[in-house]
């Protein structure tokens, strides 16, 4: 841990602010007022739902020295500082200024990180590159929804956890020995600073489409949280890699070269550096064939889904991005894995009728998901869909529809209803999917889903992917897709004990 004092000089020299010439000696940072303890910066953020220097009080009770905020909070906060004698240190951003302060303040972080952006794909393509590095033997992890993996492993609470746990995963991550790290960058992430600390060597790009409406109110202001990524977060020096075959990727890419990064394309999309040109589908997996540098390749995914190989690219061409030989990286594609929750074979029947569990949880996931099923299957194709409560409303009919539009059967049931009622989330779905079956009890919309499947038929769980649990009120029930899936199973096919 480098001197205290180095840490405090290296706050005041981000350029903030301390009123009334205090000069106050650090000991530890936090943004939660109940986790400050003697000598702490708390950094007085205004959220959503209050302004943090309202707990400015009780953090200097508990011995704050300093205080981080905005003008606001300084109005809120000033008299009480002063009275204590801690420092107040005013900043136009003070969560950019807690981001930059969190990364001095933990000191380390694996030397090699790359970030990836983009509605859907984030956690897949951050796993499929620490599944590259791990193949090229490097002590690699990915940090994001599903927490941290890989060589070295911790739960997070979030996709994009807050600065200062997301600098102390990384520097106890460095401290083990990990040398490279994959992030996933959410757009409440970004639009909050959280990252804008780490030193990154590339950030990637995945696709744009709805989710989120409830946050950033705009599908601009979501766009322009997203491409903070590439316009602020990454460093002058670093390759923004990106998927163009999405609408949106000219864009990422104009930003990107406005900047003067290196760039580095990828897509089906003629002219992609990286470029995915054939793909065949058999029962387990799929084989690519793509092309670099003029050079032609061959790799065999054992993963379900088309757009696992645009995925498989993209976290490639990260790999290739931090300096990787790019045929060492297309060597170790045959191995990946599928990762947990995503498009994963959770069980199947005695007919042949497979159950799959896919984190589907917007409107183009869903369809997307279930499109990428249909090569692999015969017979009827049934979706289970449900919407999260209290986050984006307006996303709840276009997921109905899509799984109405890409599906022979469609069970609407509840995922996670939080603080809502959730018979008028499902009613919501239902308006995109009229001729839809409704069980809301999610484990009867399994055991009836599966019951529904015949020989050649597939069965898509989607909304949960990896979580094990379901949100009601306040309340975590246990809950597991692939679990309830095999139970279904083994009930319906007379395995039971
Ligand atoms: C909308 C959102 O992102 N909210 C996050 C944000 O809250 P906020 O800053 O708006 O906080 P607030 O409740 O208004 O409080 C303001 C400030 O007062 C502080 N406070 C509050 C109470 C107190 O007693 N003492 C105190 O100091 C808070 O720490 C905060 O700094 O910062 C909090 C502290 O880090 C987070 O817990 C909180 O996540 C909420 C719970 C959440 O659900 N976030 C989700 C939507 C989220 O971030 N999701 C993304 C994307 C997921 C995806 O990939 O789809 C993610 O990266 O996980
Ligand atoms: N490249 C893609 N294009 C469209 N849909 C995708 C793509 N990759 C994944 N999906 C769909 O999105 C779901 C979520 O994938 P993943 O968890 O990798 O995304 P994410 O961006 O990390 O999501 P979150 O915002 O919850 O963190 C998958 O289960 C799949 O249905
Ligand atoms: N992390 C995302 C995904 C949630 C997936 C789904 N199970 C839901 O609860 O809506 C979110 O908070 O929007
Ligand atoms: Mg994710």
């Amino acid at each position: 841990m480098p001197d205290e004092t180095d840490k405090t000089r290296s706050l005041l020299d981000l350029g903030l602010h301390a009123r009334g010439g205090q000069e106050a000696r650090i000991k530890g940072i936090t943004a939660d007022s109940r986790a400050v303890r003697e000598g702490y910066l708390f950094a007085a953020l205004p959220g959503v739902e209050t302004h943090g220097a309202r707990f400015a009080a009780k953090a200097l009770t508990s011995g704050a020295a300093a205080i981080l905020t905005d003008s606001a909070g300084a109005e809120i906060a000033s008299r009480a500082a002063a009275a204590a004698g801690a420092a107040l240190i005013v900043a136009e951003n003070p969560r950019q200024a807690l981001a930059y302060t969190a990364a001095l303040w933990f000191g380390a972080q694996p030397q090699t990180a790359v970030a990836v952006t983009g509605t859907n794909g984030k956690t897949s393509v951050a796993t499929f590159c620490r599944q590259i590095w791990m193949e090229m033997d490097h002590a690699a992890i990915n940090l994001g929804t599903t927490g941290v993996e890989g060589v070295w492993t911790a739960p997070l609470a979030h996709t994009t956890p807050d600065p200062v746990t997301l600098h102390r995963v990384l520097a106890e991550a460095a401290q083990q020995g990990v040398t490279h790290a994959a992030m996933e960058a959410s757009s409440h992430g970004l639009a909050q600073n959280r990252l804008d600390g780490v030193q990154l060597e590339a950030a990637g790009f995945t696709n744009f489409t709805q989710d989120h409406l409830d946050y950033h109110q705009s599908f601009e202001a979501y766009f322009h949280a997203k491409a903070g990524l590439f316009a602020r977060v990454l460093g002058d020096e670093g390759v923004a890699v990106i998927n163009i075959d999405d609408a949106r990727g000219a864009d990422m890419t104009d930003i990107a070269a406005a900047r003067g990064l290196g760039i580095l394309t990828v897509g089906r999309s003629a002219g992609a550096d990286l470029q995915l040109q054939a793909q065949r589908f058999d029962a387990t997996g799929q084989q690519i064939r793509f092309t670099f540098e003029d050079k032609a390749y061959l790799a065999r995914l054992p993963l379900i889904g088309g757009f696992q190989a645009e995925n498989v690219l993209l976290a490639a061409g990260l790999v290739i991005a931090c300096g990787a030989e790019p045929p060492r990286v297309f060597e170790t594609l045959d191995h990946l894995r599928t990762v947990r929750g995503r498009m994963q074979l959770a069980a199947t029947r005695e007919n042949g009728a497979a159950v799959f569990v896919d984190y589907a949880h917007t409107p183009d996931a869903v369809a997307t998901a279930l499109k990428a099923m249909r090569p692999h299957v015969m017979g009827r194709l049934i979706a289970i869909v449900g919407a999260g409560g209290d986050r984006d409303r307006t996303k709840r009919p276009l997921m109905g529809q899509a799984a109405a539009e890409n599906a022979d059967l469609v069970i609407i049931t509840d995922d996670n209803p939080r603080s809502e009622d959730p018979a008028v989330i499902r009613q919501a779905v239902m308006l995109g999917a009229p001729d839809a079956l409704e069980v809301g009890d999610r484990a009867e919309a399994i055991l009836r889903g599966v019951d529904a499947l015949g020989p050649g038929d597939a069965l898509l769980i989607a909304g949960k992917g990896h979580e094990t649990g379901q949100t009601v009120g306040d309340a975590i029930l246990p809950f597991d897709d692939a679990e309830q899936a095999s139970v279904a199973v083994a009930a319906l096919d007379g395995r039971l004990a």
